[in-house]
């Protein structure tokens, strides 16, 4: 063997050695405590109604496609794949902070990553969104789904990624978990995707409405358990997504959505309590503007805001019960930077700077242009202490 094989051989093990150190590297990630002092606790304060010195602000999807360096990280690579890196979710959740003084992050992660631990395949198909090869059809498919869900085992990348990024953002600003809620997770098991009718979940509501709260119910039971795990695992805050709460009529949504919100935050809650913690917990059912007065009775602290609600009359219609959060149209970030500033004073004027997490109504688009998400957080921090010296 010549010198030079010899070095290339030794080169190419050492890669290995390594390689299999990478791959092993749950064993060297931290453990859920000592985590660093936090040192804005504004969006925590203001989730509980409490009194702050500007009003917080985050956005959902933050960690996304907008950002170049986001674009260079997941590029070439599988998004479920992601997902269960701990590094890369971590990462990814820390490059918003690099760029904005946001007030919280969220882990980067994805709602279907419940379905995927119940048994359910899911890949992430480009240009598509997110596929169910083989979707619910019929109640016997529900025979295919796992019932007990053992969470530390099936979605434990996901309490690895939350311990890592609690330990990384040195203490900056809260980190929250989420899931997505029973309804919304359902349709995608049922639709096998994304859809604009959701007539294929919504014939199960109206042909099967007993199967269909089995499987709320299942998903109920291991959302309960994944909150939990994200709650050990050193989330701070909790957001239940229910996205598709807009296609259900207010009869429908009473009937096969908030009951199972509401058993998510009472369950999480009475087992935190036990544990003499106390997370605040954010519910987000877009849409779902007939349904205000009874989410803000449904044991959540937050109620999250699409952009077809008016600030003044959620305030009124919510009685001062919850903190709100939201709400302005992602599309304003189209608009030019003096107008996002017009546009966040007018919507802080009509909620009020307390009780209040500004947020946007959904998440960042694409094609939005980073430097109109700094000014719209900007703009949010400026009127708001402006607001609140006034007071
Ligand atoms: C950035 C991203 C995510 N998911 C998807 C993307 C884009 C794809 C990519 O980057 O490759 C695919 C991805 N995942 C999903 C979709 C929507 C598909 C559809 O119904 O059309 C897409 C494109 C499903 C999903 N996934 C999520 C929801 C609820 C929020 C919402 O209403 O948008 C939903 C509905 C939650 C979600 N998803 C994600 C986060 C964490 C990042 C952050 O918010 O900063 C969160 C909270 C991350």
């Amino acid at each position: 063997m010549s010198k030079n094989d010899l070095i290339l051989q030794t080169g190419v093990f050492l890669n290995q050695v390594r390689e299999n150190t990478d791959s092993n590297m749950k064993c060297f990630l931290p453990s859920p405590k000592d985590f660093p002092q936090l040192k804005n606790d504004t969006f925590l304060r203001a989730a509980r109604g409490e009194e702050t010195e500007h009003v917080p602000v985050w956005c959902m999807r933050q960690a996304g496609r907008y950002l170049p360096e986001f674009r260079e990280s997941r590029a070439g690579k599988d998004f479920f794949e992601t997902c269960q890196s701990p590094e890369a979710c971590c990462e990814l959740t820390l490059q918003p902070l690099r760029r904005f003084p946001f007030d919280a992050a969220i882990i980067f992660s994805d709602i279907l990553v419940v379905p995927q631990a119940m048994g359910m395949d899911v890949q992430m198909v480009a240009g598509k969104g997110p596929t169910f090869p083989e979707p619910l059809k019929e109640p016997e498919d529900l025979q295919r789904l796992q019932v007990k869900v053992d969470t530390d085992k099936e979605l434990g990348y996901v309490f690895r990624a939350i311990t890592l990024t609690r330990h990384k953002i040195e203490g900056k600003v809260p980190l929250i978990g989420f899931s997505g809620a029973p309804w919304t997770l359902m349709s995608y098991m049922i639709e096998g995707g994304g859809s604009n009718t959701h007539s294929k979940a919504k014939r199960w509501l109206y042909q099967h409405p007993e199967a269909s709260h089995m499987l709320l119910k299942m998903l109920t039971d291991v959302i309960v358990e994944y909150l939990l795990g994200q709650v050990a695992a050193g989330a701070q805050a909790l957001q239940v997504f229910e996205s598709h709460a807009g296609i259900l009529g207010p009869a429908e949504f009473k009937e096969f959505s908030l009951p199972y919100l509401r058993d998510i935050a009472c369950r999480v809650k009475d087992k935190l309590k036990e544990a003499g913690q106390d997370v605040p917990m954010i519910v987000f059912a877009k849409d779902a503007h007939y349904a205000l007065e009874e989410l803000s009775q449904s044991n959540y602290e937050v109620v999250g805001l699409d952009w077809t609600i008016d600030p003044l009359s959620a305030r009124e219609r919510t009685g001062g019960k919850v903190s709100l959060q939201g709400n302005m149209d992602p599309c304003a970030l189209y608009a030019p930077k003096e107008r996002i500033s017009d546009i966040v004073k007018k919507m802080l004027e009509g909620f009020g700077t307390r009780g209040y997490i500004a947020n946007l109504g959904h998440g960042v688009y694409p094609d939005m242009e980073p430097e109109n998400i700094g000014a719209f957080v900007e703009a949010v921090h400026q009127h708001s202490k402006q607001m609140i010296k006034q007071i």
